[in-house]
């Protein structure tokens, strides 16, 4: 966090020195006042001294305008500076992330910490914090401006009292925090559940609407539960607070009537006094209110920094070019109820695969195992020797995943993913497939809008627009007609230099494409080879059967 402090420290330090300045214009004020007081109720009153006074009186008022406006504009550009800066650090650091950690959170997580988490620690961590500072110079000035002008009796009931006062934010801030803390995790589920709910759209009509609102109700009631908890309590320090300073207030109002009675005070010092004992109370009240926000935020504090600050393996050798094989040694991945056992296998460069087999036999895990996705529990993939783990192979590899992701943007940026990939690639890529459906897809401004089949033929577009030599497909023409399949399929098995892993329930003979095919079934490969010997396996007809019944 002390970066992001560091950052705004100008900021920061304008903000409280303009402060200051209020402070000491507003302090003055009661100072002025107690003279004009004491002047004009006094044996003589001195005459000459009265523009003075109120030429001083008006100066310091201008003056706290001036500078409460100044002090303001340097809070709001501190505050946006860190917002800005945690949000776009927040970003960097999870778009860096394994794809596994990522995956172990929900989507409706992330952007409750970016929405919510992060707002908070602005206004209610970084604020409070630069108020403490500011409270304490408030409290430096008013005391004083307290102990000179007013009699030392009430100063002291005041400064004691309000010592004896701040005790109470120390009892109230844990549990203040343990209740914002679970409100703000409940706002994560909140999230998650609307993005969800939303994600579904489609599937909310007349039978269904009132069930999907009900469930909705439920989240909302229990967010709506923690954040009163929260308020509830928060209302009630507030209180407690208050309490305490208005009974301090009272004591020294006693104190300065009893003094006045007795001819003790004069009555200048009674209304400096007066002035001073509001003026002296309110920084302390701040102070009690930020030390608990400050605290109340230091789980999130901590929750947002370890997602910032979460280790990243950035020195992964950078590979570029794909030579030799793929290796797959004894690896096996577990799931509660899905286990892959003791997979070896070898790639070749240039050959290309079919995954074949049951849904749920373990085909995308192979590949997602590849991808470096998921973590296998014994084993190892190597690329050209080399483990994946101490490789980026961004370069030499491309996964099309089952459901890819389609930007809400258009057909170039979604095929060249925002220029990462060169524009001649793609404009070469186009120009060899000739497909008529290109057309269509270039003239959508929103590439989401795009149907099913066209969807998959953009993503086919973009993994051949990055290049790579490696390309690993989880049935990508699942939606896509049979004519543009083929157009599709021939091309892709012409590429002599491409290393194709595809992951297919066609088990037409289409299949004679491939060099070689893995029959896989309950995460095992119970069957390999060319179309040949593997369509005259047992396990290959059965596949077959159980397909077309
Ligand atoms: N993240 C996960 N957590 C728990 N189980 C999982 C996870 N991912 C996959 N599985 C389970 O592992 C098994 C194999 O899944 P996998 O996706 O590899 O199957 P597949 O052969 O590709 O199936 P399909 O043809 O339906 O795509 C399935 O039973 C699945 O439910």
């Amino acid at each position: 966090m002390k970066k992001y402090f560091k950052e705004i420290r100008f900021h920061i330090f304008m903000r409280v020195l303009c402060y200051g300045f209020v402070t000491l214009a507003t302090a003055a004020i009661p100072a002025l006042q107690k003279q004009l007081f004491d002047l004009i109720l006094g044996e003589e009153a001195i005459i000459d001294s009265f523009p003075v006074i109120i030429v001083t009186y008006v100066v310091c008022l201008l003056s706290a305008s001036l500078f409460g406006y100044l002090s303001m504009l340097y809070t709001w550009k501190a505050s946006l500076r860190f917002e800005l800066s945690l949000k776009r650090d927040f970003f960097k650091s999870v778009f860096n992330y394994k794809y596994e950690d990522f995956a172990s959170r929900d989507i409706g997580e992330y952007i409750s910490i970016q929405g919510n988490d992060i707002t908070a620690l602005d206004m209610d961590y970084l604020t409070p914090l630069v108020d403490i500072i500011q409270a304490f110079i408030q409290i430096l000035i008013f005391g004083v401006f307290l102990f000179v002008n007013v009699d030392w009796r009430i100063s002291t009931v005041i400064l004691i009292g309000s010592i004896l006062t701040i005790i109470i934010p120390k009892v109230t801030s844990k549990p203040l925090a343990d209740k914002r803390n679970t409100w703000l995790n409940q706002m994560g589920k909140y999230v998650s559940r609307i993005k969800d709910f939303l994600e579904g759209f489609k599937l909310i009509q007349s039978r269904t609407r009132n069930n999907i609102n009900k469930e909705h109700e439920k989240i909302l009631e229990e967010t709506k539960n923690m954040r009163y908890k929260y308020g509830k309590f928060k209302s009630l320090t507030f209180a407690l607070e208050n309490l305490g300073l208005n009974i301090v207030s009272a004591v020294a109002f006693i104190i300065a009537a009893i003094l006045l009675l007795n001819g003790d005070l004069t009555m200048g010092s009674c209304v400096a006094a007066f002035g001073y004992i509001n003026s002296f109370i309110s920084p302390i009240n701040d102070l009690m209110y930020d030390f608990n926000s400050v605290s109340s935020l230091k789980k999130t504090k901590e929750k947002v920094i370890a997602y910032l600050e979460k280790e990243i393996n950035q020195d992964l050798k950078v590979k570029k070019k794909f030579n030799q094989n793929i290796t797959f040694e004894n690896i096996s991945f577990r799931y509660d109820n899905f286990s892959l056992d003791n997979f070896s296998y070898e790639f070749v460069k240039g050959k290309k695969y079919a995954l074949i087999g049951h849904n749920g036999s373990g085909k995308s895990t192979l590949i997602n195992g590849l991808m470096n996705y998921i973590t296998p529990i014994s084993g190892r993939i190597d690329i050209d020797g080399e483990n994946i783990d101490s490789i980026d192979t961004a370069h030499i590899m491309y996964c099309l995943n089952q459901n890819e992701h389609i930007f809400s943007d258009s057909f170039i940026n979604n095929a060249t993913v925002f220029s990462s990939y060169q524009e001649s690639s793609l404009n070469r890529v186009t120009d060899n497939l000739r497909l008529k459906i290109i057309d269509n897809l270039k003239t959508q401004d929103n590439s989401q809008n795009l149907s099913g089949g066209e969807k998959q033929v953009l993503s086919i577009i973009r993994m051949l627009t990055s290049s790579t030599e490696i390309c690993l497909m989880d049935e990508p023409f699942a939606a896509v007609d049979s004519k543009t399949t083929e157009i599709l399929e021939n091309m892709l098995m012409d590429l002599q230099d491409k290393t194709i892993i595809m992951v297919t329930h066609d088990l037409s003979e289409n299949l004679a494409k491939f060099d070689e095919i893995l029959l896989m079934e309950k995460g095992k490969v119970i069957g390999k080879g060319t179309y040949k010997e593997i369509s005259e396996k047992q396990e290959f007809k059965k596949l077959i059967k159980t397909y077309l019944h």
